[in-house]
């Protein structure tokens, strides 16, 4: 049967729910004015960044509450100044202004601006946005974020614990596929947006590939709390990435997305979906998905970068074989870092 569509006040939009009509402004806004016109930069990397950390904050334990809630915003004072949030009250500056000139709440706005900001980037899937979350009355207690310098078992542990339900061993591997188009401001400060992996503006499976190499060296001058060997020049590689890559319980499925984007989008999907939820009922929420761009595809394979082969692979996973995979071509470059929308950062008086 065709869903009926009802024409949006705007004159241009159409919608299932007359509710996603006024999102279709937010999101030309913020494409324009926070993303450069569309694009995978550092400033949709840290949008997503951000909706992990506000969703991630409930802990079964404590009773469940919070999660996407918009308290990292609204009580931004007390929660950027975690030690986890490191960084993203400059985010959390630069989408304010957008929430206070539409009417929307803070915890819808950090989870559809991040949905929007993964649709820029290639090779991404596109992301289902629901629109009604339950806004934050406390900030978040502090500990609830995980950190790069964290064990394995802290880390499932904390996972296990958001919500009701929690997340499963496989699915905290599923989350980090975010490391795909990500990169570290603050680990070390003198090396600031330091990619995660050599393609942070594209949404592929280099990240994982990158990750299972055997580190040679540390990127900056030497190490920082979080921060192990990279084997890549100028791609940072986190301690925590590191661990779950050749942990028993996570390295099988982390290998699994090696040159598989198919699975890389449909986990991808699953496990942002419930982040982007964590607290909140799906149920009596409007399913605004359609209002996320669709992200241009890609046709890649992924690739050792220049002079590294399956020879530099550690192997973990002990049931599967690591994929045999090409080279790309030529000498070792560093992977130069991410660009930021200057501008914007100056008005607002951001460093
Ligand atoms: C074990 C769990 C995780 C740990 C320990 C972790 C840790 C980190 C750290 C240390 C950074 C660098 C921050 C900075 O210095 O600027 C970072 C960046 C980032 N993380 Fe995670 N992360 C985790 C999971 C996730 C998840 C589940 C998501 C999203 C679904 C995510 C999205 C991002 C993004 C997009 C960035 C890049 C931000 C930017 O480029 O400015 N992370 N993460
Ligand atoms: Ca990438």
């Amino acid at each position: 049967a065709l869903t009926r569509r009802v024409a949006c006040p705007d004159g241009v939009n159409t919608a299932t729910n007359a509710a996603c009509c006024s999102l279709f402004a937010v999101r030309d806004d913020i494409q324009q004015n926070f993303f450069s016109g569309g694009q995978c930069n550092a400033e949709a990397h840290e949008a997503l960044r951000l909706t992990f950390h506000d969703g991630i904050a409930i802990s079964n334990k404590a009773g469940n509450v919070g999660g996407a809630d918009g308290s990292i915003m609204i009580f931004a004072d007390v929660e950027t100044a975690f030690h986890a949030n490191i960084g993203l009250d400059e985010v959390v500056a630069i989408e304010k202004p957008f929430v206070d000139r539409h009417n929307i709440s803070a915890a819808d706005f950090i989870q559809f601006a991040g949905a929007v900001a993964v649709s820029n980037c290639p090779g991404a899937p596109r992301l289902p946005f629901f629109l009604g979350r339950k806004t934050a009355t406390s900030p978040a207690p502090d500990g609830l974020v995980p950190e790069p310098f964290h064990s394995v078992v802290q880390i499932l542990d904390r996972f296990a614990d958001a919500g009701p339900v929690g997340f499963e061993d496989v699915e905290v591997v599923w989350a980090l596929s975010a490391h795909t188009i990500a990169a570290a401001n603050d680990v070390d400060p003198n090396l600031p947006a330091s990619p995660f992996d050599s393609t942070p503006t594209i949404f592929d499976t280099q990240f994982f590939l990158e990750t299972q190499l055997r580190g040679t060296d540390f990127i900056g001058k030497g190490t920082q709390p979080g921060e192990v060997f990279s084997a890549v020049k100028g791609v940072m590689r986190l301690q925590s990435d590191h661990l779950l890559a050749r942990d028993t319980r996570t390295n099988c499925e982390w290998q699994s997305f090696v040159n598989n984007p198919q699975k890389l989008h449909d986990r991808f999907i699953d496990a942002w979906l419930k982040i982007s939820l964590l607290g909140n009922d799906q149920d009596s929420m409007i399913d605004c998905s359609e209002v996320i761009p669709v992200p241009k595809t890609i046709n890649v394979q992924a690739t050792f970068p220049p002079t590294l082969s399956n020879k530099q692979v550690e192997q973990a996973c002990a049931d599967t074989p690591f994929p045999t995979l090409k080279s790309a071509p030529g000498p070792a470059t560093a992977v130069p870092p991410v660009q930021r929308n200057q501008a914007l950062r100056a008005n607002l008086k951001l460093h």
